[in-house]
């Protein structure tokens, strides 16, 4: 679709809902959770006000940077079925205006941060903003099939930016939880591409199964978890977190390694007619969501009892 086309649309038939499906709030919910739970577990007082903007500050990052995403891809997410529907490939909301708002509500995430905390937590912040807009959107997600290993740098930063709202530091249990993220994205987002291939084949862009093919994803995806087991299991062996944590984290590992055995021991073509296709991956995708909420409440759980 043409930006003339889009233009056309611009202030037609968009209404609050369109906005909000920009922020691609469901995904936020998660971002925002880690990003909470790494500024309660700082060993510090914050005044609730200001956790409260802290907070809200990473959501109105997530969502500006969602936006900015779906501004760039309105090309490719138009050619995919999962993502027709956006309100920028509709026409509900005009390109020019998405954008407008991504930027927007981006600069005044980091602004209200700064003004609320401190420099530390709203330079992270912006970091992940143009990490997820720049070195994952515009420059690794077509060109290679490892987007998302160093791309899912940005969805992990929350942890790091909650602790330093409250700190002014960088911590090294939010850095662990930072390592866990950036090893979870891979079985994450590599079980939900062996279903939605075909969608990513057809729109051109180089995720794992479409260049390399389903086995190799099904391998690194069994890799990932493994690494992710021990990098999970980091804080408990340097005590930084307690029983809560451990128990909870050794059964979402098992919970994970069966889910990814199952996915390696798929013998289905991935990609097939519908995006019902490859059960054992979907339930991998929906566990990696069960995994990281958990595995977070767990901290959090510890702190409140330690
Ligand atoms: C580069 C890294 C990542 C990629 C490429 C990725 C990709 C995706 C995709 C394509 C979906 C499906 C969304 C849809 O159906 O519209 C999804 C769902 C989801 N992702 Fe990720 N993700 C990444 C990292 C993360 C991170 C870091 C989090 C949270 C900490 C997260 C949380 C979620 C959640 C909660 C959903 C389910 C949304 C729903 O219910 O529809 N993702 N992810
Ligand atoms: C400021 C901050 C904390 C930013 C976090 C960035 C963020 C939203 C990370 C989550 C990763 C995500 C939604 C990837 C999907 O992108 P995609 O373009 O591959 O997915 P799509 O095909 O559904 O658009």
């Amino acid at each position: 679709m043409s930006d003339a086309t889009l233009n056309l649309a611009d202030g037609f038939g968009s209404d609050t809902r369109d906005w909000f499906a920009l922020l691609k709030p469901r995904v936020m919910t998660l971002v925002v959770f880690t990003g909470a739970i790494g500024l309660f577990i700082a060993p510090v007082h914050v005044h609730p006000l200001v956790a409260f903007i802290a907070i809200l500050c990473i959501a109105m990052a997530t969502g500006g940077a969602g936006a900015i995403n779906m501004w760039y891809d309105r090309d490719i997410d138009a050619l995919m079925k999962r993502t027709a529907n956006r309100p920028i490939p509709t026409g509900r909301v005009g390109a020019d205006d998405a954008l407008a708002y991504g930027i927007g509500m981006s600069v005044l995430s980091v602004a209200l941060m700064w003004l609320a905390t401190n420099l530390v937590a709203a330079a992270s912040l912006a970091f992940s903003i143009l990490f997820y807009v720049v070195i994952y959107t515009m420059w690794l997600k077509r060109s290679t099939p490892q987007n998302i290993v160093i791309g899912g740098a940005a969805g992990a930063f929350p942890p790091i930016i909650g602790w330093a709202a409250a700190t002014g530091q960088i911590g090294l249990l939010p850095f662990l939880l930072f390592a866990t993220v950036f090893f979870w994205t891979p079985p994450h987002f590599w079980s939900l591409s062996l279903y939605a291939c075909a969608d990513y084949g057809r729109a051109g862009v180089p995720m794992l199964p479409v260049v390399k093919g389903a086995r190799h994803t099904r391998q690194q995806i069994l890799l990932y978890t493994v690494l992710l087991t021990i990098v999970s299991l980091t804080p408990s062996m340097l005590h930084l977190t307690g029983m809560i944590y451990l128990v909870s984290t050794l059964l979402l590992d098992l919970g994970f390694l069966v889910c990814a055995w199952r996915v390696l021991q798929d013998k289905q073509t991935p990609g097939g007619t519908s995006l019902t296709d490859d059960k054992p991956a979907r339930q991998a995708f929906r566990f990696s969501l069960l995994y990281l909420m958990v595995l977070f409440m767990a901290v959090c759980a510890d702190r409140l009892v330690g």
